[in-house]
């Protein structure tokens, strides 16, 4: 099969696999992974964290957010680049930050370039995803945003940590077929699992 139409295969078939979950599993698995994710020792002594509010039945990350803010972290959320297509902002997120929906239908925070996020400050940047693999490999909604936020982390022009929550459906067995630009992820937080790969970085 050709690669674009391998990726949209598994991209398809894992979507569906998550709408399936029942909402007392999507609950449980949601409080597994906040659960998980704060026994990390990085994720405690970090400050400044990036996370995404779920759309498309990706594993619901309030409950994980709610405990960050409870532990006086300064949490950001990502933003449609106003004039660079394809490229994020991050903006901080509170209980009372006013939020909009954008063109992609995702709730961010209304654009404000006081509480604009430098990811030289950045300590631990959570990304969404549709499917990894056993390499750290992933595939996302296909907009290509988080490989250019990525390449940065990368090159070593940052050093946040890149960590990856997903459902443990969204395990691959067999490798993800790969484009040049695509940027594997050191880490994978699940419900059942903290994964770690080894990444050599440019
Ligand atoms: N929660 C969350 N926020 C996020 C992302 C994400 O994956 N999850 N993104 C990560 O980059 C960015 C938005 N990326 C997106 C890229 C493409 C589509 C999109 O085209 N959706 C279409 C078709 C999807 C398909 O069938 O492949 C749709 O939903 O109809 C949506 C969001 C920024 N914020
Ligand atoms: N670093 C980059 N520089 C320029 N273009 C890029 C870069 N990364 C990805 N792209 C472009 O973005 C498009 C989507 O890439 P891809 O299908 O790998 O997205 P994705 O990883 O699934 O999505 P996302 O990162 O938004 O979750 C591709 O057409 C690619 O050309």
């Amino acid at each position: 099969m050709d690669k674009y139409l391998k990726r949209q295969s598994i991209r398809d078939n894992v979507r569906m696999q998550r709408r399936m979950l029942t909402k007392k599993q999507q609950y449980q698995y949601a409080k597994m992974l906040a659960l998980r994710a704060l026994k990390d020792k990085r994720i405690q002594r970090a400050n400044k964290l990036a996370i995404f509010l779920s759309f498309d039945n990706e594993i619901n990350t309030n409950l994980l957010i709610n405990m960050l803010w409870k532990e006086t972290k300064i949490v950001y959320l990502p933003v449609l680049h106003p004039f660079a297509p394809g490229h994020l902002l991050f903006m901080q997120y509170n209980p009372n930050t006013p939020l909009v929906i954008n063109r992609l239908n995702i709730y961010e925070p209304q654009l404000d370039v006081t509480t604009l996020l430098l990811l030289n400050q950045l300590d631990i940047c959570f990304i969404p995803l549709v499917a990894f693999d056993n390499y750290g490999n992933r595939l996302g909604m296909g907009g290509g945003f988080y490989d250019r936020m990525l390449y940065s982390w990368y090159t070593g022009e940052f050093t946040f940590c890149p960590i990856g929550l997903a459902y443990d459906c969204q395990y691959q067995t067999e490798a993800i077929p790969t484009e040049k630009w695509d940027i594997p992820l050191p880490e994978v937080i699940t419900p059942s699992c903290h994964w770690h790969w080894n990444i050599a970085l440019k």
